[in-house]
């Protein structure tokens, strides 16, 4: 531009579970310096609000009736991301077994992911210098036109010895078996799946370290916004 100030940059990065997507956007937002949205938090989030107000997650109609009670704030600073439910800080809690086991029910409601669809279209326009924002279905359908999709793809074998690795130890084994059918479900799902747009640059990081990921995807935006 002629003032010199970066037009904002809208990056999707979506992909299945453990493939990197928010290792790889946090540190692409912090260098290039972007907001950053992490979505699956946010379907984490509402899951554990359901999970404490005793919600029968069984029950789709259930969990439609009252999806649009919990409050769900995302701090989109990528040096230190914050996620907060009715005020209480959540970024612990919606990581345990217990929420893990039960999002991809509650995020397959269809008024769960229009209210979160809604609050991620908010605060990615309210992004003054652009952001990358994470998940399974932003290039898709939550921002379908963002200035640069990736889909970040890798085995599953690499994918459960990354997290096997992050949970200390854990059966590798029991870890592939659960992200393969977490996949499975969010894939299959009928309103807005997991699934590549058409037009996002697809990265497989099998054999890729992460410094060599986030280069990768720091040049693709770097060249977008040079017009390349
Ligand atoms: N290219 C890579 N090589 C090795 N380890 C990696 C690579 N990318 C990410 N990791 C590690 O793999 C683990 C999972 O990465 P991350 O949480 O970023 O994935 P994700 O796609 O966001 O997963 P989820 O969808 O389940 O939240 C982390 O411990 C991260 O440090
Ligand atoms: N855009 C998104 C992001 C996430 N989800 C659902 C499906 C995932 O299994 C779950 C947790 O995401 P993670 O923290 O593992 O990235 O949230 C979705 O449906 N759409």
């Amino acid at each position: 531009m002629e003032n010199g100030a970066a037009q904002p940059v809208i990056v999707a990065i979506d992909g299945p579970s453990g493939t990197g997507k928010s290792s790889t956007s946090k540190a692409v937002a912090a260098q290039l310096g972007l907001s950053y949205l992490d979505t699956g938090a946010q379907y984490r989030a509402i899951t554990w609000w359901m999970v404490t107000n005793g919600i029968d997650i069984e029950d789709p109609s259930a969990i439609a009736a009252v999806a649009g009670k919990p409050e769900i704030v995302s701090g989109t600073d990528p040096a230190g991301p914050t996620i907060t439910v009715d005020g209480t800080d959540v970024a612990a809690p919606i990581r345990t077994q217990e929420v893990t086991s039960q999002v991809s029910a509650v995020s397959a409601v269809p008024e769960v992911r229009a209210r979160i669809t809604e609050l991620q279209r908010s605060i990615a326009a309210g992004a003054e210098r652009g952001i990358v924002v994470e998940g399974r279905d932003i290039g898709t359908t939550v921002l379908p036109d963002a200035d640069l999709k990736i889909f970040l793809t890798a085995s599953p074998e690499a994918r459960a010895a990354r997290r096997s690795g992050e949970l200390k130890g854990a059966d590798v084994n029991a870890t592939r078996e659960a992200l393969v059918k977490r996949d499975a479900a969010d894939s299959s799902r009928k309103t807005s799946p997991l699934a590549k747009a058409d037009d996002a640059v697809e990265v497989d990081t099998t054999e890729l370290t992460l410094p060599q990921v986030i280069e990768c995807v720091v040049t693709l935006v770097e060249e977008k916004r040079a017009g390349k």
